[in-house]
């Protein structure tokens, strides 16, 4: 059955890019992709989708296949990665689910168009100040060797001062010109990721290095952010039954994510506060969170807002004392 992200996710892909399949991950449908990072144990609430792996950063210097062989026995889930040089293709054929044309590699066309040989996925990275005829040319340079499996990847500007300006306009403008899925790179801070998912992308790529927190605050920023943008970027008047359900369906795929989350959060408060549950029940707080919404929901107004918040907040205080007993709260 597809999760809530997933189906508030789907509205983004009827009239969006293709799908391109890595591994056992498919981008550009179903929810957001957050890849790299921390791969997590066992006991991880947040782990990528994928991972990925350069080679440039050894200059050769690495045997390609036993660096991957490694990488293999840490991952088992689809793996992407940036080679050196022709050399390493061959591994990379045998041990990887698709190849990483690094932002830095946009102008070697060779390298490209051997590892477009290789049939696998291709990520193509923006070099810094290219634009998007350059960009997409590496496109064609795959189309050319018969590959079309092609995953573009913002990867920003240099500027004075701020050493990665992402250009989230040109990536939307090219994933809209192409078809094609679109990822943006956040490098070690993913306090991009819900913006980059909210602008259309359809996930992000973290740091190999980035720690486990980076990896679960880029899952959960890029799920609101799709469950989030997609109801409320859809507002073209429904005329049949038929539309309007299923916009409803969309903007309850939203709510049930936001559900979740809240009884998550609210699940942390009753076990910091000194009586939790039932019987620390703040009712004055309640009443200002009330308020509060009623503000941005005017028409609902507080009566018809304090009842719905009531039955959520009971929802949210009988799932902690049922986790508390169980011993199952995070
Ligand atoms: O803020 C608190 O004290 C909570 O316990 C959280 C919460 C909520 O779900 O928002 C739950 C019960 C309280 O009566 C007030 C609010």
């Amino acid at each position: 059955m597809p999760t809530a992200v997933q189906e508030a996710h789907a509205a983004h892909t009827t009239t969006g890019p293709g799908t391109v399949r890595v591994g056992d991950m498919t981008l550009g449908e179903g929810p957001p992709a957050v890849i790299g990072g921390a791969p997590g144990g066992a006991d991880a609430t947040s782990r990528p989708m994928g991972r990925w792996l350069s080679l440039r950063g050894h200059h050769g210097a690495r045997d390609a296949r036993r660096a991957l062989t490694e990488e293999r026995a840490r991952w088992r889930g689809p793996l992407l990665v940036e080679p050196f040089s022709a050399a390493d293709l061959p591994a990379i054929g045998d041990l990887a689910d698709g190849v990483i044309v690094g932002a830095a590699w946009m102008q070697d066309f060779r390298l490209v168009r051997a590892a477009a040989r290789l049939g696998l996925p291709m990520v193509v990275q923006r070099g810094p100040g290219a634009t998007a005829q350059e960009w997409l040319a590496i496109v064609d340079y795959c189309a050319a060797e018969g590959n079309d499996r092609v995953v573009l990847c913002e990867c920003g500007d240099r500027t004075r001062g701020a050493e990665h300006a992402l250009n989230l306009g040109l990536m939307r403008a090219v994933r809209a010109r192409s078809g094609r899925p679109v990822l943006v790179h956040l490098g070690t801070d993913a306090g991009l990721a819900g913006a980059a998912v909210a602008a259309g992308a359809d996930g992000v790529l973290l740091a190999p290095e980035a720690g486990e927190e980076t990896v679960a605050a880029a899952v959960e920023a890029t799920a609101l952010a799709a469950a989030v943008t997609v109801p409320t970027a859809r507002r073209a008047a429904p005329r049949t039954v038929a539309d309007a359900r299923a916009q409803i369906d969309r903007v309850d795929a939203a709510l049930a994510v936001l559900l979740e989350r809240r009884a998550e959060l609210a699940g942390v408060v009753q076990r910091l506060k000194p009586v939790g549950g039932f019987a620390g029940r703040d009712m004055e707080r309640e009443r200002r969170l009330v308020a509060a919404m009623a503000r941005r929901a005017p028409r609902l107004g507080e009566a018809r807002l304090a009842r719905i918040m009531n039955a959520v907040i009971e929802a949210g205080l009988e799932l902690a004392e049922q986790d508390r007993r169980r011993g199952t709260g995070r």
